[in-house]
């Protein structure tokens, strides 16, 4: 018999053995559409926005909790914000791990904590990733937001056609300085396009952990001739291609300030300065350092990666929101003149600061709203179960791949009234004239794998957000008969999705919110 002949018997031996034992416990599963033998439901799922179907057959099956069998792995799809709780919350130790991402290493991801299964390794970057973006540590950061949201309001006056790039600039700009204390320059500055080339790699390559590649690892080898023949390797050939981006973005911005670190130049509040610079005295003086350089260099990129577009995109959703919504625009404008006070001219007499936050409660309900309305990550990142398990009834096997369906929780309509709507008056209570809904839960994650900058990241949302209502008119282009031309509300599938391009007019309000700006 030939090595291929072996091979491809002992695959069908592989899925043979899977298939019989999952058959002897389908009665025990969640619920789910049925399966095709082997294969199971490698091609019922769909490859692109599979969020919507999951919703529709949680809604078929009459269940918040679905599962697939993909080449004999189970996969579970929790569709309502209490099975994430019960199971991802309350029982996170079984659920802390990640499913191996075989596309993202093809793709260069090395020892991102994003991506790392639970060991050792995960745990000391949590730790140290965590403690660096607490909701008191990320203070620190708050000057570098303030003056990056100016800096690009200002932009944005001077080149109001370019204002996605340069609200771009801005959460890039954020994220160089925090993770390394590099100051990006303008538009073009080559760090911004390195997070475009970035953000095409991670927001092109599908369903994370979701391609044939994540499931047979093996298949990683196939030579690109041959899976140029199927559209299932799409996104292998992409990860292949894509792969000196992320390289790039693990040795530009570290080289970029290793050395003035190691002479001991200049301590900047960022990431790397703080922590390589920890490490270097520690050696200096002869004691043991928990992480070494490569962890180091995994968490600085993790921060660039998990932190740069997704800020971008909710900043670019809100703007969305806003311009679907003009009367919350109009409501976020009015409570914001109220608190700050305006001159004779209806000016307001100083820009909002990071001070003034706790009392814009209605625009913290715009920026909930925001992360509910448009999830980012409409099926989370996955987690994956550490050991057997049980819920209400159901078996769940050890290695299961756990996807929370954020998507499909923001639209539960058991706790979201007209959910497709852009509602920031739903979280006030009712006797304030609101709908009294609960806060989004799910759009930062759950459990142990939650979000851990979530701070830093709503932060910036908050000061971009507020800089542009304070200073700018937010309105729809029109076309030659004067109809506004309202923006499509369209995402890119994968990691964490990216609004499609929309028009947008933005322009100042009045000279004077000029000067408040260049002041
Ligand atoms: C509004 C912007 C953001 C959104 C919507 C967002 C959303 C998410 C989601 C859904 C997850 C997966 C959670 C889970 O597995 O349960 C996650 C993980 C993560 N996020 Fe964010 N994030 C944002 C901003 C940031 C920022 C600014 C940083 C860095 C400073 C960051 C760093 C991370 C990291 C490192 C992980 C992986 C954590 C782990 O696997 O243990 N994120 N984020």
């Amino acid at each position: 018999m030939s090595a291929v002949n072996f091979a491809i018997g002992a695959i069908i031996f592989v899925l043979l053995r899977h298939w019989l034992r999952g058959d002897r416990r389908r009665h025990l599963l969640p619920r789910g559409p049925l399966g095709r033998p082997l294969v199971g439901h490698l091609h019922a799922i769909p490859d692109e926005h599979p969020e919507f179907q999951y919703a529709r057959w949680a809604k078929e099956y009459d269940t918040d909790i679905l599962h697939f069998n993909v080449l004999g792995r189970s996969i579970i799809v929790l569709n309502s914000v209490e099975a994430a709780h019960d199971l991802l919350d309350k029982r996170g130790a079984n659920y802390a791990d990640r499913p191996r991402f075989v596309l993202f290493e093809v793709m260069g991801w090395g020892v991102t904590l994003t991506f790392l299964r639970w060991s050792p390794r995960f745990i000391l970057h949590r730790k140290l990733f965590q403690k660096s973006f607490t909701q008191s540590a990320c203070k620190a950061y708050q000057p570098i937001q303030a003056e990056e949201a100016r800096r690009a309001a200002r932009a944005i006056i001077a080149d109001p056609d370019s204002w996605e790039i340069l609200l771009r600039r801005f959460s890039t700009a954020v994220v160089l300085r925090v993770g390394f204390g590099i100051e990006v320059q303008e538009k073009d500055d080559p760090y911004i396009k390195m997070m475009l080339d970035v953000e095409e790699a991670t927001g092109q390559g599908g369903v994370p952990a979701g391609n044939i590649v994540d499931f047979f690892p093996m298949l990683r080898y196939l030579p690109s001739s041959v899976a140029r023949l199927n559209k299932l390797f799409r996104p292998l050939i992409h990860a292949r291609s894509t792969k000196q981006f992320i390289q790039r973005l693990h040795d530009a911005p570290w080289g970029s300030v290793e050395s003035s670190i190691r002479a001991g130049e200049q301590l900047k509040p960022s990431f790397v300065h703080i922590q390589f610079g920890r490490y270097l005295a520690n050696e200096a003086a002869g004691k043991p350092n928990d992480a070494t350089i490569e962890d180091l260099k995994g968490i600085a990129g993790a921060i660039a990666i998990a932190g740069g577009n997704t800020t971008w995109s909710t900043i670019i959703v809100c703007i969305l929101g806003l311009l679907k919504n003009a009367e919350a625009l109009s409501k976020a404008r009015a409570e914001m003149e109220d608190i700050i006070g305006v001159n004779g001219n209806g000016d307001l007499l100083r820009l909002p600061t990071f001070e003034d936050r706790p009392r814009l409660k209605y625009l913290a309900n715009v920026l909930h709203e925001t992360t509910r309305w448009q999830p980012l990550s409409p099926l989370g990142v996955p987690h994956a179960t550490l050991a057997d398990d049980e819920y209400k009834g159901y078996h769940i096997p050890a290695g299961s791949v756990v996807y929370p369906n954020v998507r499909a929780m923001s639209r539960d309509e058991r706790h979201y009234s007209s959910p497709e709507e852009f509602c920031p008056e739903r979280y006030e209570s009712v006797s304030e004239g609101g709908r009294g809904e609960p806060l989004p839960e799910g759009p930062f994650g759950f459990g142990r794998r939650a979000c851990p900058g979530k701070y830093l990241a709503m932060s910036g949302v908050y000061i971009m957000i507020s800089t542009l209502i304070a200073t700018m008119h937010l309105r729809c282009p029109r076309d030659e008969n004067g109809n506004e031309i309202q923006p499509n509300v369209t995402f890119s599938d994968g990691l964490s999705g990216v609004p499609d391009s929309f028009g947008c007019l933005i322009t100042p309000r009045s000279r004077h919110a000029e000067v408040l700006l260049r002041d």
